[in-house]
């Protein structure tokens, strides 16, 4: 039974990983991940150029079927991150995760990574719905489109975006059309559904303190628009564009899915927040078990695959 895969040429024992922003901002938390051997490779918490707090607390909530987050971009500083990645006997791949406050802040972040000996997977989260008064930028399409011309004059690594969700086949078309003139590694979809909202009855009350309450939204309910992306994304990206699904991940069922759907790699969030890192061996199990009734030997025996009623 493989369950390995690959984002280009890096080569990943398991398809799992840890969304970023889940156990993965101090050195603890990424040694962990590390050392944990049902995680084919790991994802750093997106970082910013300096060292930030994030937003004020309460930030994240469990919700009955996912969680509701308003972090702020907490981390430790891109300078950390750099370090880390370069240094750290890797006994897994690591994918760095930026996310500027800024354009120029993504430029001047992109311009250390090439300039420096890293030469591992970089993400680019143009996601990130929670930095009061910052747009996600995946959203304006032009801007996007600008930013990426911008970066591939400099950026030679490989590099990979971070995607909120969309929810309109016209805008599955949009991105993917930009996404395409670029020799992208990767997409990783989907980020958090922004700006949800939780209602506490008994107080009356949010749930989160920043941003009046409002916080993105993960875990199971999140799966049908994670699905959604990752095959719409498939069906419209250029092939040499890998893809790793995102979103909803809380059983073997739900990685097989988005293998289904046309994932190359599927990364876990709230439910390897609220389970603990067990939650790799708990859901690589399952797949197998899943693939084994059915006959599959390998990821590539299935994926994709996701049938239409014809
Ligand atoms: O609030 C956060 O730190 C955060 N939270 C998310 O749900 N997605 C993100 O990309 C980020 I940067």
């Amino acid at each position: 039974m493989d369950l390995s895969s690959k984002i280009q040429n890096v080569k990943f024992e398991n398809l799992f990983l840890n969304a970023s922003g889940i156990h993965c901002q101090t050195k603890e938390e990424l040694d962990d991940l590390m050392n944990n051997s049902y995680s084919g490779g790991m994802v750093t918490k997106s970082a910013t150029s300096n060292h930030r707090f994030g937003n004020p607390l309460p930030r994240y909530h469990s919700l009955p079927s996912g969680s509701i987050n308003s972090m702020g971009l907490p981390n430790e500083g891109f300078d950390f991150y750099l370090d880390y990645v370069t240094r750290t006997e890797q006994k897994k791949p690591i994918i760095l995760s930026v996310a500027g406050m800024s354009k120029e802040e993504d430029l001047e972040l992109l311009h250390q990574i090439q300039d420096s000996d890293y030469q591992g997977l970089t993400e680019l989260n143009l996601s990130c719905p929670n930095v009061i008064g910052k747009p996600q930028m995946a959203y304006d399409f032009q801007g996007s489109d600008i930013m990426l011309n911008e970066i591939f004059k400099f950026f030679k690594k490989p590099l990979g975006i971070k995607l909120p969700p969309y929810f309109d086949l016209v805008h599955f078309d949009k991105i993917a059309s930009i996404l395409n003139q670029y020799p992208l590694s990767h997409v990783n979809t989907i980020n958090s559904i922004g700006n949800g909202m939780w209602v506490d009855i008994e107080s009356e009350k949010v749930v989160l303190k920043p941003k009046g309450g409002f916080g993105g939204i993960g875990g199971a309910m999140a799966l049908p628009t994670a699905l959604a992306n990752v095959r719409a994304l498939r069906q419209r990206l250029n092939s040499s564009i890998d893809i790793i699904g995102t979103g909803g991940v809380t059983t073997g069922r739900d990685a097989f899915a988005h293998i289904l759907c046309g994932a190359n790699m599927v990364s876990i969030g709230t439910q390897v927040y609220e389970e603990g890192l067990g939650a790799f061996e708990r859901i690589t199990s399952e797949l197998k078990e899943i693939m084994n009734s059915k006959g599959y030997h390998s990821l590539d025996d299935f994926r994709g695959k996701l049938k239409t009623i014809e």
